[in-house]
């Protein structure tokens, strides 16, 4: 059983899977993720219920987090436009085209563009060098080929748009998809610049009635200047690859990727890799073996989670690419260099009580009604399974996603019950079993 969590992104590939493959593929996740740039609420609606009939059949919680559009600059309907090295490319704004040049809809594109600028399409496998911009339109030279289809983004290298999430777009599926709200553990918001821009997610969400916990991705220069201030307000970060290797060279990536894996252990806050991490298993069965040890590496380091994008939602091999990750990650050897120190008293009993479990090679048992105690737990990086026992499948679920707690629903009606109840079900010796703080005690039991 591996400490680190594994996360996978549905999309139609998946959606192809009998549904026997789909359990088998959800069997080797502890959480999905459905992207919204890329889902109609009734897909989402879809993937929501197929998830949790898994649950109800396999007794297990899972994790369901979607991941929301943001103020992305994307391209209008148009039919597929191959591009090839050299050719010139038009972009005009307008919500659609007959092919002959490329579509976009929001002025964000033509407000920040200008001669000289690269445009960065398909996480970079095209680029295009800008030789002429208007207020409504671009003209750019293809450096790369590839072939632009309707909703793909369009980035500016180095340059951010001058607008902030929710986008119109992020109000307008939220809206429709609030029905599903008691289901959506976890909302992540793409190209937030900072706080503000993630308060006022949090904001929409809470007046739509959303409860879900919410996923910062760092994808932007303006997120990673901000980054202590994100990994502040954000309930979970997650270094999203993709758009941040098209704002920063991707000989930048790797030191961008540890400064923010590290800020956030030191905080304890969840964190994430994301994206091509098994890229060529889009079209193989097997993966290349650096992407075997860039899984390998990164887990190491003691990241919480990391989600499979591209490899499942669309790719030839979703099966294999979910199987493939948790063949790497049951092998790893952690080596953890940064942990967060100490707070509260409530901090120092959490850390005492994983290092007393790891010196005497003990699991640790904890019953936690929020969730609250198994995070602070967490966050020290206990290297044994966490056995969290929880009344509230809710927390259960957002717990999936964190690290090396395995969270079980375990309805009683008092801690000292739950408690009694889990180390019933999982009491093999030796373990260090509590429910926390009660009345000012901090009750452990130790069983050898
Ligand atoms: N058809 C799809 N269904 C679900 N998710 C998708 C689909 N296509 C792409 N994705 C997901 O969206 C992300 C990349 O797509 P996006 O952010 O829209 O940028 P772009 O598609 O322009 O590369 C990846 O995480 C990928 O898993
Ligand atoms: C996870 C990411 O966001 P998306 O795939 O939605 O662009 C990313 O950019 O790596
Ligand atoms: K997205
Ligand atoms: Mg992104």
């Amino acid at each position: 059983m591996s400490l680190t969590k594994r996360v996978a992104t549905l999309g139609p590939s998946t959606d192809r899977l009998a549904e026997e493959d789909f359990y088998k593929l959800l069997d080797l996740v502890d959480g999905v993720r459905i992207n919204l740039a890329h889902a109609s609420p009734g897909e989402v609606e879809r993937r929501i219920n197929a998830v949790r009939a898994y649950e109800r059949e396999r007794g297990r919680p899972l994790a369901v987090l979607v991941d929301l559009k943001g103020p992305s600059v994307r391209v209008g309907k148009t039919p597929p436009v191959a591009v090839e090295v050299g050719q010139h490319v038009v972009f005009k704004l307008g919500d659609r085209s007959d092919g002959s040049y490329i579509p976009v809809p929001t002025r964000a594109l033509f407000q920040v563009v200008e001669r000289g600028d690269t445009i960065l399409m398909l996480d970079g496998k095209l680029k295009l060098r800008v030789v002429n911009a208007g207020v409504d339109f671009v003209e750019a030279v293809a450096e790369s080929s590839g072939v632009v289809t309707s909703g793909k983004a369009v980035v500016v290298e180095g340059k951010d748009y001058d607008v902030s999430p929710p986008a119109e777009d992020d109000v307008e599926i939220l809206d429709k998809i609030s029905r599903l709200k008691d289901d959506i553990d976890y909302v992540s918001v793409s190209l937030a610049k900072n706080c503000k821009d993630v308060d006022a997610v949090r904001t929409l969400l809470n007046e739509l009635g959303f409860e879900s916990q919410i996923v910062v991705k760092i994808e932007t220069r303006s997120a990673v200047r901000n980054l202590e201030e994100l990994v502040y307000c954000g309930d979970y970060i997650v270094v999203a690859r993709g758009d941040l290797g098209l704002h920063y060279g991707l000989d930048t990536l790797p030191i961008v990727q540890r400064e923010i894996i590290y800020t956030s252990l030191s905080y304890g806050k969840p964190v994430a890799v994301a994206t091509q991490l098994l890229d060529s298993m889009q079209n193989s069965p097997t993966p290349t073996r650096a992407e075997v040890n860039d899984v390998y590496t990164t887990a190491s380091m003691g990241v919480d989670s990391l989600w499979l994008t591209n490899e499942t939602a669309n790719g030839s091999y979703p099966l294999a690419a979910a199987l493939w990750l948790s063949k790497i990650l049951e092998k790893v050897e952690y080596n953890i260099v940064k942990l967060p120190s100490p707070g509260d008293v409530r901090d120092r009993f959490a850390k005492g009580l994983v290092e007393m479990a790891h010196d005497i090679g003990a699991v640790i048992l904890v019953y936690s009604m929020s969730g609250t105690l198994a995070k602070r737990i967490a966050k020290f990086r206990p290297l044994n399974v966490v056995h969290v026992g929880t009344p509230d499948v809710k927390t259960a679920r957002i717990l999936s996603l964190i690290w090396a707690l395995q969270p079980a629903y375990i309805p009683a009606n008092s801690y000292e019950d739950g408690l009694e109840k889990l180390i019933a079900s999982r009491g093999s010796a030796p373990f260090v079993a509590t429910y926390g703080i009660r009345g000012g005690v901090h009750l452990v039991k130790v069983m050898f």
